[in-house]
C-alpha cells in the first residue's frame, strides 16, 4: 500500500515529499511541502555565557546575536484553522558576526509520533484523511499503529496536552538530540528547549469551535506591536541510559540543565512583508561545536525540507497562507 515507494536502504528527499504531498491529495504549490502556514517575525538572542561549558559555538558566548525565524502550523495546508492544527512551531536562524550559523524547527511537543524515516514515510501513507469523512481509512490506520506502539503513545499524550492560545505563551523542543563538544573537547549529547515567560495558557474545546482561521498569527502580531515575546534557552544534557537516537522517548526524571540566554521576538509580519518564507530552516546547520546525533530523522530531515525548498522555490511562492482572503483572491 505505499505503491513501492519504500526503498530498501535509504528514503530520499523526493520519497519523503511525495509522501505528504500524497498525505495533502496534492501538492499545495508553492507551499512548504509541511509546516504551510506561518507568518515572519525578528528579535535576538541574548546569551549570558553558560551554555560555552557545552559547546564552543559562537552564540553561546555571552553577547546578542540578532535572530529571524517563522512560526507555523504543522500539516500541509496553507489554509489551516489555526487553533485546532496540532503542531504549533518555531523556526529560528542564528548567525554570528564570524559567520557561524545555527538554524533550527522546533515544535511544541517534546516527543515525535514515529522514530525514522521509513515510519514517518509510512505514516503520511496510513493517515491520509478520506474527502468524504475527513479521517484516515481506519483499517491502514489501525494497522499502522498496531505495528507502532510509540506513535499510539504520542497520539496519548497528545490527547491530554494543552493546545497554548498564542505562539508567545507555548515551549518549543529540538525533539531530536544533538552532539555538543565543549573546548576541551567532550562531547555530550543535548536536547533543548524554549522556555516561554509568558506562561502557558491552553485554549478549551468550547473556545477552538469559535476561533477565526488565522487567530493565532493575527493575535501574536497585534500582541508584538506592544509587548515583546521572551523565551529561556534551556540545554538539556542527556544522562547515562537516555534514548538519544529514538525522537518518540522523552527523557524523564532531573537532567542537567543549563540556562543559556533569552530568545526575544519583538517584530512579526506576514510572510511576504517578513524575510522568513524563502529559507530553509535546515536542522542540521549548526555551528561548531553542535553536530548531529545518531538520530536517523536527522539526515532524513534536511534531504526532506531541501526537496521541499526546491519545489516551491521552483514553483513561485503563494500567496502569503497567513492574512489572506483566499476565497475571494483564489488559493493555488
Ligand atoms: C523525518 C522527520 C521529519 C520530516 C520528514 C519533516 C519534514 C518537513 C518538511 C518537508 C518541511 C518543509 C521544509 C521547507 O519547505 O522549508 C518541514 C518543516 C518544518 N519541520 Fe519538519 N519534518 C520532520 C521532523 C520534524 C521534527 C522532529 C520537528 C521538530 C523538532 C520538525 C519541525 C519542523 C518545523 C518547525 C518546520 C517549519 C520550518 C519553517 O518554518 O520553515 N520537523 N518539515
Amino acid at each position: 500500500w505505499t505503491a513501492g515507494v519504500i526503498g530498501p536502504r535509504r528514503v530520499s528527499g523526493g520519497t519523503i515529499a511525495n509522501a505528504l504531498e500524497y498525505n495533502l491529495g496534492g501538492a499545495k504549490t508553492g507551499y512548504r511541502r509541511a509546516h504551510a502556514k506561518g507568518i515572519c517575525f525578528a528579535g535576538d538572542f541574548r546569551a549570558n555565557g553558560a551554555g560555552a561549558a557545552l559547546a564552543g559555538a559562537s552564540v553561546l558566548k555571552r553577547g546578542d546575536t540578532p535572530v529571524i525565524g517563522r512560526f507555523s502550523l504543522g500539516g500541509g495546508n496553507p489554509l489551516a484553522t489555526d487553533g485546532r492544527t496540532v503542531f504549533h512551531a518555531m523556526a529560528l536562524l542564528l548567525r554570528t558576526p564570524d559567520r557561524q550559523e545555527w538554524r533550527m524547527a522546533l515544535d511544541d511537543t517534546p516527543i515525535f509520533p514515529v522514530a525514522t524515516p521509513e515510519d514517518f514515510v509510512a505514516l503520511q501513507y496510513a493517515s491520509r484523511p478520506d474527502p468524504k469523512t475527513g479521517k484516515p481509512d481506519p483499517k491502514l490506520m489501525g494497522a499502522f499503529i498496531k505495528q507502532h506502539p510509540e506513535t499510539k503513545a504520542f497520539q496519548d499524550y497528545l490527547a491530554k496536552a494543552v493546545l497554548p492560545d498564542s505562539f508567545g505563551n507555548a515551549p518549543y523542543y529540538s525533539i531530536n538530540a544533538f552532539r555538543f563538544t565543549d573546548p576541551s573537547g567532550t562531547t555530550r549529547l543535548v536536547r533543548w528547549q524554549f522556555v516561554p515567560e509568558t506562561p502557558l495558557h491552553g485554549l478549551d474545546k468550547d473556545t477552538l469551535a469559535n476561533l477565526p482561521r488565522d487567530y493565532l498569527v493575527d493575535a501574536f502580531i497585534a500582541r508584538t506591536r506592544h509587548t515583546p515575546s521572551r523565551w529561556h534557552l534551556q540545554l538539556i544534557v542527556a544522562n547515562p541510559g537516555d534514548v538519544t537516537d529514538r525522537a518518540t522517548v522523552a527523557w524523564s526524571g532531573p537532567h542537567r540543565t543549563i540556562d543559556a540566554g533569552v530568545l526575544t521576538i519583538d517584530r512579526a509580519q506576514t510572510e511576504e512583508q517578513g524575510v522568513c518564507r524563502d529559507l530553509n530552516f535546515d536542522p542540521t546547520i549548526l555551528p561548531p561545536g553542535i553536530a548531529i546525533s545518531d538520530d536517523p530523522l536527522l539526515p532524513a530531515r534536511s534531504k526532506a525540507y531541501a526537496t521541499s525548498f526546491t519545489r516551491r522555490a521552483g514553483e513561485g511562492p503563494g500567496p502569503s497562507a497567513a492574512g489572506h482572503d483566499f476565497a475571494r483572491q483564489g488559493a493555488r
